[in-house]
């Protein structure tokens, strides 16, 4: 049993971002392990409906799904009632996000506000970032720490009042159909892992969480054998004319194109953390699997979103591929999936919109690939990146002379 928060009230959680992961499947796991949980959300309509809605359902859908209630939690709109968030957050024993990675500088602020009121003596806050980025809590911790020293707490009063500890979160969770309330329709399938150590041997009761002592492995296998393919299958499927994520993967061609970007991370995955050859084929085989799933309606556009994010350099993409060159293996799959990736111009996404100008732009080919993906000249990978960027170029620009 964990001495972890204030044992003789209710353990309180507070989770910024009341989205898809964050309401089907953060908030549902600290529900269930009986925090009062606190939604703090910038969607004022969102906030309202959970502020007016008792209950919400988390419909697992697929092979073995059940459905979950969720309720007894309060919602504030952080972009209007940061007391109440200060307040809530200076009595809780834990902060989670899944607001996504380039938010998080925005949340951090309140976070800081928040440490800074707690009563002195009371248990360490715990904080953890549960994006998809590799070691997404080290990114809010920076961030915390300048807003609290900027407020004048110090770091060791961070570190009296506070831990950061990363963690890796794995559930397919698609864009929610609209008008369908608060409900949210996810996979089966679920997996939370958060590192051990910062929390000092007095871990919180949270089941089905997967506490480890090395978070790298899993965070790296995680987003580069799900996030990778997932990706490769959205880049793909798009320019094939599919919508959903599930079509995309019963598509042989397109099936069999991931299936070469994952062998590739594979490589890299055996290579760096020596997992065992066949138990990360059997990883790939499961994942493959939950791509599939018919049920679940996910979609290209989302899975493919924010693609600047995506191709950038620790990211999915060319975090494997870079080190896979530097490593003198193959990435050719890998990169033909950054081709894809280039073609990616969804309308309503803002950095769809903002790729396909950096593409049309007057910048040299090799400048616009250093930008995208990190990688200079001095790099294995340049000229190829610098490549993938011209052919790029090269047909939207025959394609423009033949509109
Ligand atoms: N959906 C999935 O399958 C999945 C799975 C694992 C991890 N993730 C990660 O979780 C994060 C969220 O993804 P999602 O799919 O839930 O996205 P989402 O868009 O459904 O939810 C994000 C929420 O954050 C809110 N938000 C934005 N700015 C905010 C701010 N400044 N303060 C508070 N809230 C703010 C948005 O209003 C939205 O409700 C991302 O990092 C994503 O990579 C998603
Ligand atoms: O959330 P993103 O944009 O980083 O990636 C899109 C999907 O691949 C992602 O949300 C997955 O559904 C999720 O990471 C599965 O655990």
């Amino acid at each position: 049993m964990s001495s972890q928060g204030t044992s003789a009230q209710a353990k309180s959680a507070v989770h910024f971002g009341a989205g898809n992961i964050g309401r089907g499947f953060v908030g549902l796991l600290l529900h269930e392990a009986g925090y009062d949980l606190v939604f703090a959300d910038v969607a004022a309509p969102l906030i309202d409906a959970l502020q007016a809605t008792p209950s919400y359902t988390v419909h697992e859908v697929g092979e073995g799904g059940r459905d979950h209630v969720v309720d007894r939690y309060a919602a504030v709109n952080s972009a209007t009632d940061e007391a109440e968030l200060v307040e809530r957050i200076a009595r809780a024993d834990i902060v989670t996000t899944a607001v996504g990675p380039n938010i998080l500088k925005f949340v951090a602020p309140v976070i800081a506000r928040g440490i800074a009121a707690r009563p002195e003596g009371a248990p360490r806050l715990a904080v953890l970032a549960c994006e998809n980025a590799i070691n997404a809590t080290d990114l809010l911790e920076a961030e915390v720490r300048a807003a609290a020293r900027a407020a004048g707490l110090a770091d060791e009063d961070v570190d009296a009042k506070a831990l950061f500890a990363n963690t890796a979160v794995d559930r397919i969770v698609p864009a929610q159909a609209p008008g369908g309330g608060l409900d949210v329709r996810v996979e089966p399938y679920f997996e939370w892992a958060i590192e051990r150590g910062p929390f000092g041997g007095d871990v919180p009761e949270i089941p089905g969480v997967t506490w480890v002592d090395s978070l790298g492995p899993y965070i790296e296998r995680k987003l580069f054998t799900v996030n990778t393919g997932h990706a490769s299958a959205a880049y793909f499927g798009r320019a094939a004319g599919k919508e959903k994520i599930a079509e995309a993967i019963a598509d042989p061609e397109i099936r069999a194109k991931v299936e070469a970007v994952l062998a590739e991370t594979k490589a890299l995955l055996v290579a760096k953390y020596g997992f065992a050859p066949d138990e990360q084929e059997g990883y790939i085989r499961k994942i493959l699997g939950r791509f599939a799933n018919a049920e679940l309606p996910d979609t290209v556009d989302r899975v493919g979103r924010a693609p600047v994010r995506k191709l950038s350099r620790h990211e999915r993409f060319v975090g494997p591929a870079a080190e896979l060159a530097e490593r003198g293996l193959a990435a050719d799959a890998l990169l033909e999936a950054m081709g894809a990736a280039l073609r990616f111009d969804a309308a309503d996404d803002d950095e769809a919109q903002r790729l396909q100008a950096m593409l049309a732009g007057d910048g040299a080919d090799a400048a616009v690939a250093e930008e995208l993906t990190g990688l200079g000249p001095g790099h294995p990978l340049h000229g190829a990146v610098v490549g993938l960027v011209s052919r790029a170029r090269a047909r939207e620009s025959s394609a423009g002379t033949t509109r």
